[in-house]
């Protein structure tokens, strides 16, 4: 899998040849390109924005700039394989189903933007040559697209084969299949007594079933109390 940032801040990407994904890209799983977008303007100034047609605050993207950049890191062919990524706060909320589709990709490039946000037109463009998916974090605003692409980089690339040691620790992940899209249940390790708090008796019975069905049940509660809003999803175990 092939990782490209475009950002004009793309020193934020030096971080991922620390953690666990500079592993993958050392065992040659993922490959990391962060470029910086100033690249691909020619002015003294090196200018990626102006200010955004018909009024309002705050300054636009310059389309420009983009496409150079597109045309050299991607290229002018169209190619659905390619998956290009535009963090926004008005995109689709990115999900771990979302994670484990792109986990397959063999290509994606992160568009990060600033400002107020990039010319429409290079998302248009973009949708017009690639697969294209405009995604939100969350409900709030953050300054720009790369912490997005930050964590949407690590929660795709912990899901590509022969990344994670112990691929069954997956399963048993919040919001995972194998958790029926249940919240995880609470975790607990030695000592079984700590500052006069004890891990619950049920899970130092030995008895399996037990445990597991103490599990679900906390799982249940978590996700009815935190996330209501799962409970009714088909993918979840309870209705
Ligand atoms: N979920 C979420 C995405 C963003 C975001 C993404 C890109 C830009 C560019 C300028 N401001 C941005 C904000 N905020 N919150």
């Amino acid at each position: 899998m092939r990782l490209d940032y475009l950002s004009i801040f793309p020193a934020y990407f030096d971080v991922l040849d620390i953690s666990l994904v500079g592993k993958a890209a050392i065992n040659g799983l993922v490959e990391i390109h962060a470029h910086d977008l100033r690249d691909w303007t020619h002015d003294r100034h090196r200018t990626v924005d102006d200010t955004p047609c018909g009024g309002g605050a705050g300054m636009v993207m310059k389309p420009d700039p983009w496409g150079e950049a597109f045309d050299e890191i991607i290229g002018t062919e169209s190619d659905p394989s390619v998956h290009v990524i535009f963090p926004a706060p008005s995109g689709t909320p990115f999900t771990q189903s979302a994670a484990a589709e792109l986990s397959s990709a063999q290509r994606i490039v992160f568009c990060c933007g600033r400002y107020e946000g990039i010319d429409h037109r290079v998302i248009d463009y973009a949708r017009s040559m690639w697969t294209v998916h405009e995604v939100s974090l969350g409900d709030y605003v953050l300054n720009g697209g790369e912490v997005a692409a930050l964590a949407i980089t690590e929660a795709v690339v912990r899901l590509v084969p022969g990344f994670m040691g112990n691929p069954e620790s997956l399963a048993e992940e919040s919001f995972s299949a194998g958790q029926d899209g249940l919240l995880e249940y609470p975790l607990f390790t030695r000592p079984v007594s700590w500052r006069g708090l004890d891990v619950p008796e049920v899970l130092m019975s030995g008895h399996h079933g037990r445990i597991a069905s103490w599990r679900r049940d906390e799982s249940v509660r978590l996700t009815r109390e935190r996330r209501p809003d799962l409970t009714d999803s088909d993918s979840s175990g309870i209705h």
